[in-house]
């Protein structure tokens, strides 16, 4: 055959199937611009532009959906550019799509980019493999042994508040240091005085610029979303030397648990294997250095940011609600009955406290939402959803629906009380998600939770300076955090 004859037939290949996908997608835009959703004015800048590029405010983002949602409660589709995608944050939707299982999105990758492919980010078979070798170590036994950590990290928390005597403290610069403290004691066993060293300590401000770049790169997938094009950029740079040096710090984790292992401190000893040691014993063959690595990325980075996230705006607003702050405390005293020192037996015990902890995981739920998309095609609140869209449950947006929940924008912990919690729709509060991606540290999360602000409002009484904004503005980030330092009167008991 002429070589002339095979070059013809190629290129008459390729084209037809250019042609072939142009169809195809053409056809699926043109399906999606027909689902509910706000008028899609541009091809090329869809109808989000005011929330891209320029725009870094959280609120008005949330403001936008809001008026979306209220709009098209079932199901919202919008556009970023070409890219179309839908918001659900209707409990009826919810609940179809967890369900399903739908699995998770794609933008996953750019979590991926920095903690790699572990629990939060991995998908199929490896992420089964994965959640079944590590529930053991969130065993209600493990959970229990991890209350002695958390006595003995905010001991230095407050004991250093104590011999500063300060007047007033900054919560993100005390919180993030502290959860850390006990995320590395509780899952690597491994101590690192973090809190006494947090100036020199790195670690936290590195994740805090890795989050920011990376919600960058959701925000303006034009510019960032493709590696070549982002690693190239000054951004892109700026991430590899930090994620390099965030790295660094788990990989120095691994090591010294490894040299504790290899001096006698085997951990086998004990009945139940923390996290690491799970790892590091695996008999799993196929389990590698590099997965042993993102995986305590991802703990690490998920068990202490979220949490102190949480922390910090409960202790916020019991800061702002002294009434419930001072029934809480004397919750706490009651049930110390005569003991000196908080136990589990205590918080097990409480009853209001964990109502204001739920109620401050609505108001501001620390992960706001999640993205999924459907496996094969799959109807949605009535509307067939192709395979691959990208599927956003809006968790903040359903914790705060005025549809859901009677005045959303109220603290009042009496929504979780006893003869109110029946009421909840089901699928409409899920600060830690649902079914069986949801979140496997989270009893962990709830105990510590509850024994930090159980320790920290009896040995202080907290308020909020008098110049405090009545509203807190969000921060642009993965997690819902506030813009400014958030400023806390203290003052001992
Ligand atoms: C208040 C604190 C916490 C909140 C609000 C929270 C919330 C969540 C949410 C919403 C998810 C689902 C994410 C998604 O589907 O994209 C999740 C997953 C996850 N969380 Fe948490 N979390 C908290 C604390 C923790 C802690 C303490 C740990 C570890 C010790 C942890 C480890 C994980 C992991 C590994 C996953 C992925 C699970 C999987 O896909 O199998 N989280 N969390």
């Amino acid at each position: 055959m002429p070589w002339t004859t095979i070059v013809y037939t190629i290129l008459i290949i390729l084209l037809s199937y250019i042609i072939y996908k142009l169809a195809k997608s053409t056809r699926n835009y043109i399906y999606l611009r027909s689902l509910p959703g706000p008028p899609i004015p541009s091809l090329l800048r869809g109808n989000s532009f005011p929330l891209q590029e320029s725009n870094n405010d959280l609120n008005q983002t949330l403001e936008f959906r809001k008026k979306w949602i209220s709009k098209y409660p079932k199901l919202c589709r919008f556009a970023i550019g070409p890219m179309i995608q839908v918001l659900c944050s209707d409990p009826e939707s919810v609940k179809a799509i967890f369900n399903e299982n739908f699995p998770k999105h794609s933008t996953y990758k750019l979590i991926q980019d920095w903690i790699g492919d572990g629990l939060l980010t991995s998908k199929g078979d490896k992420w089964f493999r994965h959640r079944k070798l590590l529930t053991p170590a969130f065993h209600y036994q493990i959970l229990d042994g991890f209350f002695a950590v958390y006595s003995e990290c905010v001991d230095v928390m407050l004991d250093l508040w104590a011999i500063q005597s300060a007047d007033h403290v900054v919560l993100q610069e005390w919180i993030p240091y502290l959860t850390l403290d006990i995320i590395l004691q509780c899952i690597c066993s491994v101590k690192t005085d973090c809190q006494i060293k947090r100036e020199q300590l790195q670690y936290v401000q590195d994740v805090a610029s890795l989050t920011r770049i990376t919600i960058l790169r959701f925000r303006q997938p034009v510019k960032y979303y493709y590696d070549f094009i982002f690693n190239r950029s000054q951004l892109g740079r700026e991430f590899i030397e930090v994620r390099q040096r965030a790295r660094q710090f788990t990989y120095e984790i691994i090591l010294a648990r490894k040299r504790q292992l290899e001096n006698g401190d085997s951990g086998q000893n004990s009945k139940y294997r923390d996290f690491l040691d799970i790892l590091l014993h695996a008999s799993d063959p196929t389990l590698t250095d590099e997965e042993i690595r993102d995986e305590v990325d991802t703990f690490v980075f998920e068990g202490h940011d979220t949490t102190a996230t949480a922390l910090t705006w409960t202790l916020y607003l019991l800061a702002k609600h002294t009434n419930y702050q001072d029934m809480c405390r004397q919750e706490v005293f009651k049930f110390l009955d005569g003991n000196s020192s908080i136990t589990k037996s205590t918080i097990t015990s409480l009853i209001f406290l964990p109502m204001c902890i739920k109620e401050s995981l609505r108001l501001y739920p620390p992960v706001i939402n999640i993205s999924r998309c459907p496996a094969k095609p799959s109807t949605v609140a009535g509307h067939k959803l192709p395979a691959g869209l990208l599927t956003t449950i809006g968790i903040y947006q359903m914790h705060n629906h005025s549809d859901i929940w009677d005045n959303p924008s109220e603290f009042n912990p009496y929504r979780f009380s006893e003869d109110n919690i029946d009421k909840i729709v089901p699928f409409s509060y899920i600060p830690f998600s649902a079914c069986s991606r949801n979140c496997i540290g989270q009893i962990m999360a709830l105990h510590e939770l509850n024994y930090v602000i159980a320790r920290i409002i009896t040995r202080f009484n907290l308020a909020l300076p008098k110049d405090s904004p009545e509203e807190i503005e969000f921060q642009m980030n993965i997690l819902l955090k506030p813009k400014l330092p958030l400023r806390i009167d203290i003052s001992p008991i």
